[in-house]
C-alpha cells in the first residue's frame, strides 16, 4: 500500500520538496496493465488509468509503455501543448531522486575534476623539473667560472 516515499529517505535531500509525493521506479514498474497505468513522463509519475480509453493514439501504445519511462515516445509522437496540458491532470508525483540520480549523471562531476587535477600534474611535474634542471645547471656553471 505504501506507495510513495519521502525524498529524504533515499538520503539524498538535494532538490526535495515536502510538498511532492516521490515514487521509486519499481513501484511505477508495478503499475503496468491496464486495470493500473502509470507510467514516466520527464521525472513525473502520470496515472492515468482512466485516460486509456480517451488517448486520440490508441490504448495500445499507452499499455507498451505502461509501469516504464515513457518520455522518449511521448516526445517522439510530437504531443501538441494542448497534450502537455492534460498531463496535469493524471500528475501523481516525481520520481525519487535516488532512481533519477545515474541518468542526471551526478557521478560524472568528480571524476571530472579527477580528471583535471590528474591533468594539472602532467602539466606541474616538466615544469618543475625544467626549473630544477635549469637552477643546478646556473649553479654548476657558476661553481665552474668561480673556481
Ligand atoms: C499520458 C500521456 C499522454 C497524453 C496526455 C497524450 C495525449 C495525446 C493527445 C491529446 C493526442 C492528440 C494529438 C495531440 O494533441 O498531440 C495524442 C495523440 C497520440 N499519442 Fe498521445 N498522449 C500521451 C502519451 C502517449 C504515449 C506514451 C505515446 C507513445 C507511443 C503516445 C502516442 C500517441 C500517438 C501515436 C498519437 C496519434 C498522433 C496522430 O495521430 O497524429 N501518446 N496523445
Amino acid at each position: 500500500m505504501a506507495t510513495s516515499e519521502a525524498c529524504g529517505s533515499g538520503g539524498n535531500d538535494e532538490g526535495c520538496d515536502p510538498s511532492v509525493k516521490y515514487y521509486r521506479l519499481e513501484e511505477v514498474a508495478k503499475r503496468n496493465s491496464a486495470e493500473e497505468t502509470w507510467m514516466v513522463i520527464h521525472g513525473r509519475v502520470y496515472n492515468i488509468t482512466r485516460f486509456l480509453s480517451e488517448h486520440p493514439g490508441g490504448e495500445e501504445v499507452l499499455l507498451e509503455q505502461a509501469g516504464a519511462d515513457a518520455t522518449e515516445s511521448f516526445e517522439d509522437v510530437g504531443h501538441s501543448p494542448d497534450a502537455r496540458e492534460m498531463l496535469k491532470q493524471y500528475y501523481i508525483g516525481d520520481v525519487h531522486p535516488s532512481d533519477l540520480k545515474p541518468k542526471k549523471g551526478g557521478n560524472k562531476d568528480p571524476s571530472k575534476s579527477r580528471t583535471s587535477k590528474s591533468c594539472w600534474a602532467y602539466w606541474i611535474l616538466p615544469i618543475v623539473g625544467a626549473i630544477l634542471v635549469g637552477f643546478l645547471y646556473r649553479h654548476f656553471t657558476a661553481d665552474n667560472k668561480s673556481s
